[in-house]
């Protein structure tokens, strides 16, 4: 795999602040890499140094083997969709996306071909001449990704670019995004606090935590061999379980499993506390019977987990599982050991 651009231990900070600290990665030619993360991580902060909009406080930025970190943003060759798209609101399709070629003095008998065929690919020929607030939210999108294209960066990135869709848009966006990536074979640095987007459109995941990479991997990896209690419990639908291994194989170390990890059994005993239906399973939070299977929790009522059922359990009832796998982490959080 070729390396297409590659932070090397980047600092930002504001005040006292290390909103980006040390942090190390590399994202490989014409990958889908989502950068995930909860809120106030850095991930915005990520994107706006890599396109120069903030100076980093230190490292460096590899970019097609150039050091690009102390370039102006006009120099870098980056392009970058906003959230809101930061579309002019008082232009045509036609004029948003020649913006750009005009600022950078393009070519004028270039300029008409260049965006017509841009458009073609997007499939927004047919709405050039509209106006943007005549436009839905799915075709504003490509709108901006055209705008993004039109000068040939080097790389893209989009922050949170599908956060304003509704759901049933953003499912098709979120289709059309990744086909259109794969198509033209560009590299899309992408970061979202959604964990449906990350499944979905990357080839591989970063995941931010206080300024640095806390893993990276294909979403599945990660999801399933969590390199830290804190990783096991942000990425996922539902956090992991964890609880004590006192009641599985003797051991004070913690144990945490995904909620469908589970078949038939007693090992484990608990009350229902609710019941969620969804398409053909059901998630059933229940609180454990067992003595000292609490870990860092001292919830009144036993250790609440979450498992993924094919039946519904009414409130109060009793539940009753093994464990199929389990991962068994340390005392500070790091994974030990994979159990299949
Ligand atoms: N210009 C600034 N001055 C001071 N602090 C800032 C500035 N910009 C961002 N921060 C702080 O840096 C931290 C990271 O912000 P950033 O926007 O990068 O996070 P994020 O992961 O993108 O969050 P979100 O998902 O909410 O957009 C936050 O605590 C934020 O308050």
């Amino acid at each position: 795999m070729n390396v297409k651009m590659s932070y090397e231990n980047i600092y930002k900070l504001y005040g006292k602040k290390r909103v980006l600290n040390k942090l190390n990665l590399e994202i490989y030619d014409g990958e889908f890499l989502v950068v995930l993360g909860p809120s106030g991580m850095g991930k915005s902060t990520l994107l706006r140094t890599t396109v120069g909009i903030e100076e980093l406080t230190a490292g460096k930025i590899i970019l097609d083997g150039k050091d690009i970190s102390k370039l102006p943003p006009n120099k870098r060759n980056i392009a970058m969709v906003f959230q809101n798209y930061a579309l002019y609101p008082n232009m045509t399709v036609y004029q948003n996306i020649q913006f750009p070629l005009k600022m950078a003095k393009y070519e004028k008998s270039k300029i008409k071909g260049k965006i017509e065929s841009i458009a073609e690919t997007l499939k927004i020929g047919d709405v050039l001449e509209r106006n943007i607030n005549q436009l839905s939210g799915g075709q504003k999108q490509r709108v901006a990704l055209a705008r993004a294209l039109v000068r040939d960066p080097k790389i893209f990135l989009l922050d949170e670019p599908l956060s304003n869709l509704d759901a049933r848009v953003r499912y098709t966006a979120r289709a059309e995004l990744k086909k259109i990536q794969k198509e033209l074979g560009h590299t899309f640095v992408y970061v979202t606090h959604d964990q449906t987007e990350a499944s979905t459109l990357s080839d591989r995941v970063a995941v931010l935590r206080d300024g640095r990479i806390e893993q990276i991997g294909v979403y599945d990896e990660i999801l399933n061999e969590p390199k830290s209690k804190w990783l096991g419990d942000f990425v996922g639908e539902y956090p992991m379980n964890f609880i004590s291994g006192d009641s599985i194989n003797n051991s004070s170390k913690i144990i945490g499993f995904r909620d469908h990890w589970i078949s038939e059994g007693d090992d484990l005993t608990g009350t229902v506390e609710w019941c969620n239906q969804e398409e053909d399973s059901f998630h059933v939070s229940c609180r454990l019977d067992n003595k000292n299977l609490e870990t860092d929790s001292d919830e009144e009522g036993g250790h609440p987990v979450i498992l993924k059922t094919n039946k519904r359990y009414e409130l109060g009832a009793k539940i009753g599982f093994s464990l199929k796998r389990y991962n068994i982490y340390n005392e500070d959080g790091s994974l030990l050991q994979i159990v299949k």
